[in-house]
């Protein structure tokens, strides 16, 4: 039995985390659970998966929810909560599916504990990744990825040489605003940025499709994850979403991962990594049916969020903590309807050219550096109103 902490658990990966759960509650079972404020999706979950510890954002939140489980499981909140939860001694892996870079304590916490790391929290990585993966060396951990597109790769790579691997590439379905152009993008909607074209995702890293902050955020992780650097990795317009990434090697040979798009994938591969397991809630990929795949170069100059971040990533130290804590509060600022969606960018150039970089930072100065780009980006969303 694999015993589980989920983070996020009521989100986006963190409900398909626990479909595939439950489709093998013979092998898998989840110790801890742990979410925000959204107590009527978490109550059922909690009921059904029955963890020996739950976390929640705030005190109100956790009086709450002691009251409806008649005080049967132990609550916990906050952040402290939260590392609780993934530090649970009941659990050996932890899901870390939480939104945003308040996911990153959690995981150095579960790194030093002894966890193996299931990552979908891709802010951990692009705020600290020199911290994570230096934990993650000292301590031994594997850190198995969830985005799908560094599970794709991280598949492509088995049984492979690694020394051998010449260029990553990431595929991007392009999101919800591919075939706009730069004046058609001024104006769109929150509704039309929320409308993904192949993936079901969180309101937040759907945004991060539409403006490819996503990928570029990608690009980061890929470079902590896979120890390469940002020249050997390629971004590629993928409108289908079926060819999940792909990995170059010396002789020029790719290898991909293909699959319908289905998060069900990768998050169970990191659960049985390095076994592979029935998942029968997903489609079967029949090619003919679909036919044709497209591909094409990405277009910085419509979608200069992903250069932003190629740029902050090649600078290093506290840059790319500046992009993601700027993207992350303007992007809340756009779906609160605050701002338009090209102000995400600017809000993000503008934190980034106020900056001064530090070269290594520690956990004290990300958290500090992470704080006052929040501060910037809403000083600047408050000026506009
Ligand atoms: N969705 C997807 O398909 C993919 C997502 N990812 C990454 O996975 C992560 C999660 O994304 P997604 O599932 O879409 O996000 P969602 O917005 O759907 O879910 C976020 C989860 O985090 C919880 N949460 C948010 N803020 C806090 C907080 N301050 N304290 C405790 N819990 C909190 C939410 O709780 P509540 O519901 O109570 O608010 C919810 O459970 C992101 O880093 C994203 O980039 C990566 C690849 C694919
Ligand atoms: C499912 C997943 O991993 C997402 O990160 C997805 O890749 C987003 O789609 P884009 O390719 O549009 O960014
Ligand atoms: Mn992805």
């Amino acid at each position: 039995m694999k015993t589980i902490s989920l983070l996020g658990a009521t989100g986006s990966v963190g409900m398909q985390t626990l479909q595939v759960v439950r489709e093998h509650p013979d092998l898998f079972s989840i110790e801890a659970f742990a979410f925000g404020t959204n107590i009527a999706k978490a109550l059922p979950l909690i009921r059904e998966f029955k963890p020996s510890l739950v976390a929640v954002k705030d005190q109100t939140t956790a009086g709450k929810i002691d009251f409806e489980l008649g005080g049967s499981v132990k609550i916990v909140s906050g952040l402290q909560g939260m590392i609780e939860a993934a530090t649970w001694e009941k659990s050996e892996v932890l899901v870390n599916a939480v939104l945003g870079s308040i996911g990153l304590e959690p995981t150095l916490a579960a790194i030093e504990a002894g966890k193996t790391i299931g990552l979908a929290n891709k802010e951990t990585l692009v705020t600290a990744g020199h911290l994570v993966i230096g934990q993650a060396k000292r301590y031994g951990t594997a850190i198995l990825p969830i985005d799908s597109e560094h599970s794709a790769i991280f598949q492509s790579m088995q049984g492979q040489d690694r020394s051998k691997v010449t260029r990553l590439i990431l595929t991007a379905s392009g999101g919800s605003f591919r075939d706009k152009t730069r004046e058609e993008l001024k104006n769109v909607t929150v509704r039309q940025a929320l409308a993904h074209p192949n993936w079901s995702m969180g309101a937040k890293i759907t945004v991060d499709s539409a403006t490819l902050m996503n990928k570029g955020l990608e690009v980061i992780e890929a470079h902590w994850l896979f120890n390469m650097p940002f020249d050997k990795i390629d971004t590629l317009i993928h409108r289908e979403s079926i060819v999940h990434s792909l990995v170059e090697y010396a002789d020029h040979s790719q290898i991909a991962q293909l699959g319908e798009p289905s998060m069900l994938v990768p998050i169970q591969y990191a659960l049985t990594y390095p076994k592979r397991l029935e998942l029968k809630q997903t489609k079967r990929l029949n090619l003919w049916e679909i036919g044709t795949l497209h591909f094409q170069k990405v277009d910085n100059t419509r979608f200069p969020c992903i250069g932003l971040a190629y740029s902050a990533g090649r600078a290093g130290g506290s840059y790319p903590t500046v992009l993601n804590a700027a993207n992350e509060a303007a992007v809340h600022a756009f779906l609160q309807g605050e701002i338009h969606f090209l102000d995400i960018e600017s809000l993000v150039q503008a934190a980034l050219d106020a900056h001064q970089g530090i070269e290594t930072p520690d956990l004290a100065a990300i958290k500090e550096t992470d704080r006052r780009a929040r501060e910037f980006v809403t000083g600047k969303v408050m000026h506009h109103k």
